[in-house]
This record gives C-alpha cells, structure tokens and sequence, in this order.
C-alpha cells in the first residue's frame, strides 16, 4: 500500500528525470501499480483512512513520485459537492501525451502545493487552460479526451513529473503573481 514514506521529496533525482514510455500491452506489474496508486488517492480523499494512514489528501499522482521512473500518472478529481459523489475525473492513464492545447492559459487562484514539496511555493503556476490528450487506459485501450479547467491543471501538473519539472519550475521569480493579460484565475 502507498503511504506519505513511499513518496519522494524535492532533492530526490528521480524527480528531475523524464520518465520512460511503459510497454504496450501493459504488464501485469504496471497495471497493478497504477491500482495502487488511484488506491492512494482514494484512500487519501477518505478522511476517515487519510487519518489512519496520515495521508495529505491528493487528487494526482505519477510514479516519478514512488520513485519509478515509468510514464503512468492516476488523477481521481472528487466533483466538490457531497451530493454528487461521482468525480469529475478518474483515471489511471499510461503514456499520456498532450496531442495540442487551447492559446488560453489558466492557472489555480490559490497556486499549486505538491505532495513531493513540504514546503509552500507561493505563486501563479500557468499552464494551458484546455488540453487535448490521448492515453493507454488500465484495459489497454488508447484513450484521446479533451480537459479543461481545474481537470486539465491536474492532468498538467502530472505530466511535468514525468518530465522532471515541478510546479514551482513555473512561477514568476521577479513578480510570483505576475500575470499575462488573459489568464484565466481558476478560484
Ligand atoms: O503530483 C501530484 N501531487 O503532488 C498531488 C497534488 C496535485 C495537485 C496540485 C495542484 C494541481 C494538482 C495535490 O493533490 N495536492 N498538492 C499538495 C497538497 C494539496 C493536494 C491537493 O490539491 N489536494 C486536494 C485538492 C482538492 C481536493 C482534494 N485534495
Ligand atoms: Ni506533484
């Protein structure tokens, strides 16, 4: 089971590496790893096994961050509302690739954390506001999807950990809430 000790810290470079491709038809490891790690993110939104387990909750996490070098990232994005429990996303996907994505930026009003990061990086993170995206799903099927908003941010701040950067790599050093005309502030 992941835990907060099996995810490395900022000085690990592990996190600075680009990750591989995994092999298509997945392993049976890689499928079982990309179980465990939506196990996590489950585990860490349940406040009831986020307090047993002393998780941070979550709602992303990509294998760099175990220390696995491999091109597999698990986003589950909880809808927000008690009523509807259904998130909005929820998918461990292999391989993704950002096939193209919108001239809008946006960027999260509150900024990004990471759970790789104990420490607060204040700042806008700015990425592309709507994304088009093709990934292998946990069946082996090749998914293409289109994300926009809050969704896209997380799928954005996932894919950096597959190519060594983290999100503070993005923000302004003069002026951490300097912004661009445009930008869309995701509150
Ligand atoms: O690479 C993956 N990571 O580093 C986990 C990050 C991923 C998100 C950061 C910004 C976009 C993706 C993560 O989830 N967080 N960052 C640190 C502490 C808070 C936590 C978080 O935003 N939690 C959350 C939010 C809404 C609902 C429930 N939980
Ligand atoms: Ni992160």
């Amino acid at each position: 089971m992941i835990t907060m000790d099996t995810i490395i810290r900022e000085g690990n470079p592990t996190l600075r590496e680009v990750a591989k491709e995994v092999s298509v038809p997945l392993s049976d490891e890689d499928i079982k790893l990309g179980e465990e790690m939506m196990e996590f993110l489950h585990n860490s939104q349940d406040p009831v096994k986020a307090e047993e387990l002393g998780l941070r909750g979550g709602v992303g996490l990509a294998a760099p961050q175990l220390d696995i070098s491999k091109r597999i990232i698990a986003v589950h994005v909880p809808s927000g509302d008690l009523e509807n429990p259904e998130p909005t996303l929820s998918a461990v996907m292999y391989n993704p690739k950002i096939l193209s994505h919108s001239v809008q930026d946006a960027c999260l009003g509150e900024g990004e954390g990471c759970l790789s990061v104990d420490r607060e990086v204040p700042g806008y993170v700015v990425r592309h506001n709507k994304i088009t995206l093709s990934y292998v799903d946990a069946a082996g099927v090749k998914q293409k999807i289109r994300l926009k908003n809050y969704e896209a941010i997380v799928v954005q701040h996932e894919i950096d950990h597959l190519n060594g950067v983290m999100f503070y790599d993005h923000i302004n050093q003069e002026n951490p809430y300097a912004l661009k005309d445009g930008v869309l502030v995701i509150e």
